[in-house]
């Protein structure tokens, strides 16, 4: 695949060993000395840059091929074969054998990933099932708007909620479990529930050290702190998602026993459906909840191309208008240039529900307010937490319509 994009560029063979790159020690001093450890999407910007379209980097075990044109992401992206070529997690892999759990969609590839997407896929990508999710994310968004309004009038303006995209997180994490464990947990309420508050500091922890894991080689996991961290929020997190699926199949055996009809949503489909083993069902509500994290022996450069001045002209700008159909300010960019959920058989799987929860909460918040930023207030950049986030806490003003 890498010789076929080095010869679209140069007309000739080329092999992973002509491309330009950092070295794994160029690499190491940009993270740490440069400071680009949570920047690395800063870093993608900097090397095409410097190496142009297609370069090399080795991180940690990872020797890979970075393309950053939506022209060469479309070209990988449409050799994939039925069970798509992923990078290793070789930390999660690791953490899965010492624990004897199943490895799930992220550690599986060909058919045994393929065998337990199968399973997952028709709850979560079929509109008409996903739209049954329709109730209860409105009552988790109805939540959200109590809690707005809550924080809002607590402020010292009447007006003001801080660190909105902490609660936006704990919004999603409500949303998604509501529907994969079929349980509320609470994220939303004044008193968050002790499980819950471990289950939200475990995904924390677990996506913080992911990256840093996987750079330090296995021998130093005596040594330094990261390993048993690491390890810790994977026991938290499976230890929590065991708990509330073994609830609910205790209920589901008491309604079956008590001769009712058993209705439910994830969760249930999955148990009923008979696909996977327990085990299984342990590791991927657990994966899906985290969502997915962006793994590929080639490096799609999602930042850098979509920043790419010549896809989005102003790319910076918060210009909603260029997303509009059949508006003349419409961009004309290239299909390839913005795939926030990736493309074919391996693009997220949560990307219906996601959709779903988004196009539900802004319409529901936009109706209810009037969102505006401080006078003055400094721009605020993302960082890399595995995903992107916010470098600091997010306050808006959100002013009631009347
Ligand atoms: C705005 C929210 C989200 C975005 C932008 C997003 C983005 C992505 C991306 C880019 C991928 C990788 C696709 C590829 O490599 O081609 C992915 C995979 C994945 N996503 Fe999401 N995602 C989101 C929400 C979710 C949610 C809510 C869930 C859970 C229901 C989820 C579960 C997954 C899983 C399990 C994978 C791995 C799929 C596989 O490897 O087969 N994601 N996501």
């Amino acid at each position: 695949m890498c010789d076929l994009i080095a010869t679209s560029i140069t007309g000739k063979y080329k092999t992973i060993d002509d491309l330009p790159g950092p070295s794994l020690a160029t690499t190491a001093y940009w993270l740490f000395v440069k400071g680009y450890a949570d920047k690395s999407h800063l870093m993608q910007v900097e090397h095409k840059r410097l190496y142009g379209p297609i370069w090399r980097s080795r991180f940690g075990p990872f020797d890979v091929v970075n393309v950053a044109t939506a022209e060469l992401i479309a070209q990988v992206s449409r050799q994939e074969g039925r069970y798509p070529v992923r990078t290793e997690l070789p930390h999660w892999k690791e953490y899965r054998d010492m624990r004897g759990q199943a490895y799930g969609i992220h550690v599986d590839t060909g058919p045994e990933w393929h065998r337990i997407r199968s399973a997952l896929n028709p709850k979560m990508l079929i509109l008409k099932e996903v739209a049954t999710y329709t109730p209860i994310i409105h009552e988790v968004v109805s939540d959200l708007l109590q809690r707005v309004e809550l924080l809002r009038l607590r402020s010292s303006d009447q007006v003001t909620v801080s660190d909105l995209a902490s609660e936006l997180y704990k919004f999603g994490f409500e949303g998604i479990s509501s529907i994969l464990f079929e349980t509320r947990l609470g994220c939303l309420q004044e008193e968050i529930p002790r499980d819950t508050l471990r289950f939200i500091a475990a995904v924390n922890d677990m996506l913080a050290l992911s990256e840093t894991v996987l750079f330090f080689p296995r021998w130093t996991h005596h040594i330094f702190p990261f390993w048993k961290r690491f390890v810790q929020a994977w026991d938290d997190l499976y230890d929590v998602a065991r708990i509330l699926i073994d609830r609910k199949v205790k209920q589901i055996h008491d309604q079956v026993e008590r001769g009712e009809e058993v209705e439910g949503m994830y969760l249930t489909y999955l148990l009923a459906s008979n696909k996977l083993s327990l085990g299984e069902v342990y590791i991927s509500l657990t994966e899906l909840l985290l969502g997915g994290v962006d793994t590929t022996q080639f490096h799609l450069c999602h930042y850098a191309v979509s920043h790419d001045e010549s896809n989005f002209p102003e790319p910076a700008r918060f210009v909603p208008d260029r997303w509009l159909r059949d508006n003349p300010s419409r961009s004309q960019h290239h299909p390839y240039s913005s795939i926030p959920f990736g493309v074919g058989v391996r693009a997220c799987v949560g990307k219906r529900v996601a959709e779903l929860e988004m196009y539900f909460a802004l319409s529901r918040l936009m109706q209810h307010y009037e969102v505006r930023t401080e006078k003055g207030a400094p721009s605020i950049q993302p960082k890399t937490r595995t995903l992107l986030i916010p470098s600091k806490p997010i306050d808006l003003k959100f002013i009631p319509r009347v």
